[in-house]
């Protein structure tokens, strides 16, 4: 029935206000009434209507979003909205576009890497969307190692004009979004060569296709890399293939804020350290962790909801059976990831912060917060990518058979998501780079260096080398003193047992290519003491609302007990705490279980998400699933004739044949 609301008991039951958590969960109040104003407009528009997208053949997909992208910026010009209103409405419209590279990384890329003469004649046309362009760093025989990129740039001091290359298949650009059929511009990454030196990697301003009629220019051969995993999903965007055969572009194309080329084509370094020269990745890697909660809460969202109006077993005398959430097993899946949602949530905030903290640092020319802004965008990039991409496949199955049903919306959203474990550093790559920079801290322990920032605990590490848990009693495992030094003796003796072992061998390089599994374990029990970390640090924060804290408590209790328990080895292993206190951990961990419980669909609704957004019968916020499950069924192409197309080649002449053998 419309308009009644099947899950208004588990409404009544929230022991908080829910209005207050919708605050707290979009990071303000200003925030909060943006998202809720913008996914409100959004939904509102039969212009960003998702109906039958995933049914629709690639060329009409693409067309489809390519006509979506130029009506939201008709709607942002018209309705004159900030830049910030305009990102909010490209996240509720929910469809990887062209237009996500554009702002996202053609941008940014000249901002951090280009001089203010260079951003001074690019970013206006790029605001204006006059040229469009996106990011061509990765190859088709280079991603992950980017110093290996083949493409060339040579500078011709004749004509003051670097001359782009591919000399090889493998150096063809293959992936970069938007390129293949929408970009005008690309920042692309090419090996610089001046002098006949090879200087290593630099980024270049290339136009790729003509302003008038988009044709390819001389030189360029561009176009689509092909279908990728998923119906619908993440093929609205148009990763793209691109060779260049000697195009010329003007000196001053040459992105000149880390090094230059001078006219007389002497090559100079400026005294900014050449890494900046990957800022781009750093910025969007803390992007991707902000948005990872945005991705597993509407997962979890889905699979809260669903589980609460889903009932299997244990009816007595033909009453009900009992709602799936109330089992224990459903719980120990669900919760945790619930709890990782919001886990996920506040270190992304707290990410947010060290990336403008490092980036005002730069302006000022100190670099000494980037090796570790470096090691947690990478790092909590590939903890939060892994997780939630997890996260969303384990929702999908805690839907039971509904949730393989595109109409659960759970397909489509893994599918868009799983790729984030690879794009922007393939996410094990990611940890090594952490546990690169754990290995140096810990060898520069004796050096009277004092570690800051995330790693100040190995200040203390003759402390946590020999420390042991003081838990008695379940209860014990709520005291925030007790989980922070629990993950931090882990974290601290794990990376010091891959530092032993890396000491054994003569060639460290050697060393780190055979413990490399061991280190991005250690990586990771690192980079969850951050997540842990910031977590404890949100709640010592001033929070408003009648039960909001309380429930957060509960929130962080499950994310830390949950790790425990799942890296339980890790915990014992290193000899921080002995079974029984493990076996504690747990039993806290499902008392903190049933205190979620009542209030688990209010937890959710606290997302704010419009149905148009989760875009999920099982995840509606009436809860109204069957009837709605059931009217979608009618509505696929196949249902459209009671005879099936094909039955006259395919079915009749069958049915008939095994009625001649019937007969004989
Ligand atoms: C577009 C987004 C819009 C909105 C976002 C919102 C939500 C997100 C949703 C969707 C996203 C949409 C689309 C995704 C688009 C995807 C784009 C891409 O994938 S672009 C390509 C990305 N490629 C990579 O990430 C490649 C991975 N490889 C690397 O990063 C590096 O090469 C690697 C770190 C592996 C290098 O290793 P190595 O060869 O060992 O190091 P190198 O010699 O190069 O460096 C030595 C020195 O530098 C330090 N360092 C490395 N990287 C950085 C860095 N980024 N910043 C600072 N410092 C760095 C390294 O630690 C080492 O330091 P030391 O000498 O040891 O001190
Ligand atoms: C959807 C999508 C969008 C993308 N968009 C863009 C874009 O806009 N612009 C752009 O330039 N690029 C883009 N990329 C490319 C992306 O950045 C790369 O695919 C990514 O960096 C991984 O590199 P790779 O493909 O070379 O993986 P590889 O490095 O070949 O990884 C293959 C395997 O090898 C392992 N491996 C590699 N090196 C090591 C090592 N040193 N130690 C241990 N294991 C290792 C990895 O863990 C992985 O298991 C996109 C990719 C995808 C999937």
């Amino acid at each position: 029935m419309e308009g009644v609301d099947y899950l208004a008991d588990e409404r009544k039951k929230a022991e908080f206000d829910v209005n207050e958590m919708k605050i707290v969960w979009a990071g303000s109040r200003h925030n909060f009434e943006l998202s809720d104003r913008i996914s409100k407009l959004v939904a509102n528009d039969p212009g960003f209507s998702k109906e039958g997208r995933t049914m629709l053949p690639r060329k009409e997909l693409f067309k489809n979003t390519l006509r979506k992208a130029t009506y939201a910026w008709k709607r942002i010009i018209e309705l004159r909205l900030s830049e910030e209103e305009a990102a909010k409405l490209r996240h509720f419209v929910d469809e990887p576009a062209f237009t996500d590279l554009h702002w996202g990384m053609f941008i940014p890329a000249i901002k951090g890497q280009g001089t203010d003469e260079q951003q001074k004649k690019w970013l206006p046309l790029a605001y204006k969307m006059q040229i469009i362009g996106c990011y061509a760093q990765t190859e088709l025989g280079h991603g992950s190692n980017v110093q290996g990129l083949e493409t060339t740039a040579t500078f011709d001091p004749q004509t003051d004009e670097f001359v782009i290359h591919s000399p090889t298949l493998t150096s063809s650009k293959w992936w970069p979004g938007g390129l293949g059929k929408v970009s005008t511009h690309a920042v692309v990454y090419a090996r610089l060569i001046t002098n006949g030196k090879d200087y290593g990697i630099n980024g270049f301003i290339v136009q790729l296709r003509s302003l008038e009629d988009h044709k390819p220019l001389p030189g360029v051969t561009v176009g689509d890399i092909g279908l990728k995993f998923g119906n619908g999903a993440y093929n609205t965007m148009d990763n793209g293939v691109l060779r260049f055969d000697h195009v010329r572009i003007p000196r001053d194309q040459m992105l000149m804020r880390v090094s230059q080329v001078t006219r007389e084509g002497k090559y100079v370094q400026s005294d900014v350290p050449r890494q900046l020269l990957y800022g781009t990745m750093v910025y969007v890697r803390q992007t991707i962790v902000s948005d990872a909660s945005n991705a597993l809460s509407r997962a979890v969202c889905i699979a809260t909801r669903y589980s609460a109006v889903r009932r299997q077993f244990g009816s007595q005398n033909g009453g009900q059976e009992i709602q799936v959430i109330d089992y224990k097993t459903q719980q120990n899946r669900l919760f945790p990831l619930l709890a990782s949602a919001y886990a996920f949530r506040f270190v992304g905030e707290w990410l947010k912060w060290l990336y403008t903290d490092v980036t005002q640092r730069l302006q000022a020319n100190d670099f000494s917060t980037l090796p570790e802004a470096h090691a947690c965008t990478a790092g909590l990039k590939s903890l939060t990518t892994t997780a939630t991409a997890d996260g969303i496949e384990e929702c999908r199955k805690l839907c039971g058979g509904h949730g393989y049903l595109c109409s659960s919306g759970l397909p489509e959203l893994f599918a868009v998501y799983v790729p984030a474990c690879t794009y922007e550093g393939d996410n094990t790559v990611l940890l090594l780079q952490v546990a690169r920079f754990l290995m140096k801290t810990v060898s520069q322990l004796g050096s009277g260096k004092k570690p800051v920032g995330t790693i100040a605990y190995m200040g203390r590490i003759e402390h946590l080398m020999q420390c042991r848990s003081d838990v008695k009693q379940a209860k014990d495992w709520l005291k925030p003193s007790a989980v922070v030094e629990a993950f931090e003796a882990r974290a601290a003796r794990m990376s010091v047992a891959c530092a032993q072992n890396l000491s054994k061998f003569d060639n460290p390089e050697e060393g780190f290519a055979e413990l490399a599994a061991d280190l991005a374990e250690a990586a990771v029990a690192h980079c969850q003491l951050i997540v842990v970390s910031k977590f404890i640090e949100k709640l010592q924060q001033d929070i408003p609302g009648e039960g909001v804290k309380q429930q957060l408590e509960v929130l962080c209790g499950i994310y830390y007990l949950f790790l425990l328990h799942k890296h339980q080895g890790d915990f014992l292993g290193t000899g921080y705490i002995t079974s029984k206190q493990a076996s504690l951990a747990n039993d806290q961990l499902r008392a903190l279980y049933s205190q979620l419980r009542p209030n688990a669909i209010s937890l959710v609704d606290a997302f704010n998400y419009t149905d148009h957004f989760l875009d999920s019968i099982l995840g509606r916020y009436d809860g109204n699933v069957y009837p709605k499950l059931y009217e979608a069924a009618w509505k696929d192409p196949l249902n459209q004739s009671d005879i099936a197309d094909g039955f006259h080649e395919y079915i009749r002449p069958l049915l008939k044949q095994q009625l001649r053998t019937a007969r004989l």
